[in-house]
């Protein structure tokens, strides 16, 4: 058992958590998402389901095995795109493999494509809390492009973390919306949703 993380406000957080990950990450990342790859077929996703994944920054668990794993399944895949700095995400068609080209904040997307609209989403997050709420580095792209996607239908959000981002209650503001799911190395928790 890892000590569980006191309150603490955004800010506060965000630094003690990244410092908590990037050490599970080193520990027990390959595993861990080797773990994250036998629960492909415990999401509940929809035949076919277009699932929006996102390639890993440093410390982020990996999410590639779990989509090779859906890709096999019949999944079409797809990546974030940060095309403008504070807007929306755009998503991408990509398969494992297919080649990449840096975006903003050190991330990596596929080139310029028709976006897709994803049934699914894999979320990337610094801390979570059993009823979903997330951190995120700040940028608030993932909560500006689930205002969007959840007001124009219905999607499936799944946190992917290491055990030991839990924290008992993730500071909340007003736009965050709650995920669906998260899937740790030890499982997938169902949340109270949105
Ligand atoms: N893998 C991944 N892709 C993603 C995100 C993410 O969190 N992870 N994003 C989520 O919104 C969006 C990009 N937005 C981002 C906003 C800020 C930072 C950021 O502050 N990065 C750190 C450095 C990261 C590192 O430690 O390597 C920084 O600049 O200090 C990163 C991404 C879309 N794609
Ligand atoms: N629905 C929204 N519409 C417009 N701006 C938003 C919306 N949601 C969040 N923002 C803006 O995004 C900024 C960052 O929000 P927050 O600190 O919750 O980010 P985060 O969830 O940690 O980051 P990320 O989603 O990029 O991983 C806030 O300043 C907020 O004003």
């Amino acid at each position: 058992m890892t000590e569980s993380i006191p309150p603490l406000d955004k800010t506060d957080l965000r630094r003690v958590a990244r410092q908590r990950r990037r050490e599970v990450a080193l520990a027990q990342g390959p595993a861990a998402a080797r773990a994250l790859a036998g629960l492909a077929g415990a999401l509940g996703l929809a035949a076919r389901a277009v699932v929006a994944g996102y390639w890993p920054l440093e410390g982020e668990i990996d999410p590639l095995p779990l989509m090779e794993a859906l890709a096999a399944r019949g999944h079409v895949l797809a990546l974030p795109a940060v095309t403008e700095t504070g807007g929306i995400l755009e998503f991408r068609r990509w398969s494992p493999g297919e080649a990449l080209e840096t975006g903003p904040h050190g991330t990596r997307h596929p080139a310029a494509a028709p976006p897709v609209v994803p049934a699914a989403l894999l979320v990337p997050l610094l801390a979570f809390d059993r009823r979903g709420f997330r951190l995120g580095y700040g940028g608030g792209y993932y909560d500006r492009t689930l205002a969007g996607l959840c007001r124009d239908g219905r999607i499936l959000t799944v946190g992917l973390a290491f055990a030991t981002q839990e924290v008992d209650t993730v500071p909340t503001d007003p736009w965050d919306i709650p995920l669906d799911l998260i899937a740790t190395e030890q499982g997938v928790i169902v949340t109270a949703g949105k």
